[in-house]
């Protein structure tokens, strides 16, 4: 079974004479191991399609599954509660709760989840060590961390306890090049050790580390090809 199943999806935003046709009949399966990369020119439909991926927007026609569920069937808690269990998001500004430690932000999904605190914490820890963070950067504040080590705060989130499906939108784009290049290397690890992962990106050496790229414009997939030997041609015919 694919992790992620988009099934002939269109996402139309607005209607009448404003509406756009943000994603347009997409078909994509990911499956488990696998990390696919979202290519194309802006407003082409990238994160659209990884909001429906998440469950946090619903297409117009055509079906969503994770792990085989079709999220139209969720009511809001079910959906809620599928998102926490199964999928990991990481944004480019991190999205992290200033008022929480790192590890206190990394453990916040599972506590979301009704599991104890300190065991939580415990995972949180385990899961920022696996990021390359010790117990010390782990009771700093977002605001006492450097760019990648939020960052890498936001991965430990995204990943703790076990989420089959990682979405990242441009995880790097607010990190220097070598602390992105780090970045990617951990979703590459997480997805060899099974998980599946959307990572839209503008940067074709970022998509060098995908399995797959799915190159998009004006919401339909229009190339989908192996790494990147293609992916810079690809880019050269958007422009
Ligand atoms: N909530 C919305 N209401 C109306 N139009 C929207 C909405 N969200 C996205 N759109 C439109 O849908 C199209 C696809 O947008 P989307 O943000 O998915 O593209 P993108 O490829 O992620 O772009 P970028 O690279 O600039 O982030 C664009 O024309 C955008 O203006």
């Amino acid at each position: 079974m694919s992790v992620l199943q988009l099934q002939r999806v269109t996402r139309v935003h607005g209607d009448g004479e404003n509406a756009v046709n943000a994603l347009v009949d997409t078909d994509l399966a990911i499956e488990a191991g696998e990390l696919v990369a979202i290519m194309g020119p802006s407003g082409s439909g990238k994160s659209t399609l990884l909001n429906l991926a998440g469950g946090l927007d619903a297409p117009t026609s055509g079906a969503v599954l994770v792990e085989g569920t079709v999220l139209a069937t969720l009511n809001k808690k079910k959906l809620a509660a599928l998102r926490r269990r199964s999928v990991g998001y990481v944004f480019q500004d991190y999205n992290l709760v200033p008022s929480l430690t790192a590890a206190e932000n990394a453990a916040l999904p599972l506590e979301l989840d009704g599991m104890s605190a300190g065991r939580a914490r415990t995972l949180a820890h385990a899961a920022l060590e696996e990021v390359g963070l010790d117990a010390k950067q782990g009771d700093r504040f977002p605001d006492e961390l450097s760019g990648g080590q939020a960052q890498r705060v936001a991965i430990a989130r995204a990943l703790i306890g076990d989420r089959r499906l990682v979405l990242a939108d441009e995880p790097t784009g607010a990190l220097d090049s070598v602390t992105g290049e780090e970045v990617l290397k951990l979703l590459r690890r997480r997805c060899d050790e099974g998980a599946a992962g959307l990572l839209v990106t503008h940067d074709a050496r970022h998509a060098g580390w995908a399995d797959r790229v799915v190159f998009l414009r004006d919401g339909r997939v229009v190339d989908s090809s192996a790494p990147l030997a293609d992916a810079e041609t690809l880019l050269e015919g958007a422009q």
